[in-house]
């Protein structure tokens, strides 16, 4: 939890939007704050891994939306789970889906990363811990990302599960990476530590904890201090059109992929095992 000095009456009102947004009404899914300087937090807390459902992407996607009214100067993602920025998509929301509901969740996907790409505000994130698949996509959205050095680990590690990437998951990686090394990214699913990641430019930078990763999330945003907003957002868009002409272009064709993905019998099958090893780890640990 963060101490501000002061929280202006436009992010209480902030606040208590977003809570109302939750699907969890006694529980906010993200905790929202603003300082003093115009910069949000917006911290996940979804236990226990932040696994990204409808509700939490929604949530994300409006609390940027109001953030981005109320002319926030700039944003930082993080997490309120130790040592999980976030574990990804919600395996739940893939397992024997409802089709109504994996339809809105594929679309509440889209608009999330369509949200963070194209948002007006300078959006950050401060990744203190696992970083994986899904939630490595929301991190690629965002203009600027810090992780901490140590255990945790940022990467799409779809082939690894048997998933050829998205089209639209590799041009995202690659805007930020490069071809080449986005290449040896996504055909080895290889998990990056965070030095590693900043030498492939996944990364910003390296920090040395959680408050130094949200320290320097605000030192990047305060960078933009004195260029006009409206300048900074134009160039910063005009540079993304090319992949959100594309995104909307192809919107349909990305979510009958995705159904048809998560729908093969093969892939539920595999991710079947893979859920069973995900609980008989926590069962062997007990032991
Ligand atoms: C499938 C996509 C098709 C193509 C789509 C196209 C474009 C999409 C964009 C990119 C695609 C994204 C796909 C995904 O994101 S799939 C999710 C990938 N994530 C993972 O594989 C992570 C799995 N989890 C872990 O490795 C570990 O849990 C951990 C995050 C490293 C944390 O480890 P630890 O602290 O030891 O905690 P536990 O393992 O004990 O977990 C606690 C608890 O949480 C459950 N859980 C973990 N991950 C998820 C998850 N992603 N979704 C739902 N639930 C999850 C875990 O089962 C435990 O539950 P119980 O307490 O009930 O046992």
């Amino acid at each position: 939890m963060f101490h501000l000095r002061k929280v202006s009456r436009d992010v209480a009102r902030v606040a208590v939007k977003t809570r109302r947004l939750s699907s969890a009404p006694e529980r906010s899914l993200v905790d929202l704050s603003v300082d003093k300087e115009g910069i949000a937090i917006v911290q996940m807390q979804r236990a226990p891994v932040n696994s990204l459902n409808i509700e939490l992407m929604r949530t994300i996607c409006d609390s940027v939306s109001d953030l981005e009214k109320d002319k926030c100067k700039g944003m930082i993602l993080t997490s309120a789970s130790p040592n999980i920025f976030s574990a990804g998509m919600d395996l739940m929301e893939l397992h024997n889906p409802d089709m109504k509901r994996l339809e809105e969740f594929s679309k509440s996907m889209f608009d999330l990363v369509l949200k963070l790409f194209g948002s007006k505000i300078v959006t950050t994130a401060a990744i203190d811990g696992y970083s994986g698949a899904g939630a490595c996509v929301v991190a690629l959205a965002l203009d600027y990302r810090s992780m901490t050095a140590g255990k945790a680990r940022i990467g799409l590690n779809d082939t690894a599960v048997g998933i050829p990437p998205a089209k639209w998951v590799a041009d995202l990686m690659t805007r930020t990476m490069g071809q080449r090394n986005t290449e040896l990214a996504l055909t080895s699913s290889f998990m990056f530590p965070a030095e590693r990641a900043l030498q492939v430019g996944l990364v910003d930078e390296v920090a040395k904890d959680k408050e130094d990763a949200v320290e320097r999330c605000k030192k990047f945003i305060k960078l933009y201090d004195n260029i006009l907003p409206a300048v900074r957002t134009h160039t910063k868009l005009s540079l993304r059109q090319d992949f959100i002409v594309e995104f909307e272009k192809n919107r349909e064709q990305y979510l009958k992929d995705f159904m048809n993905t998560i729908t093969n019998p093969a892939f539920q099958n595999g991710l079947d095992i893979y859920i069973s090893s995900l609980k008989q780890k926590k069962v062997k640990a007990a032991a």
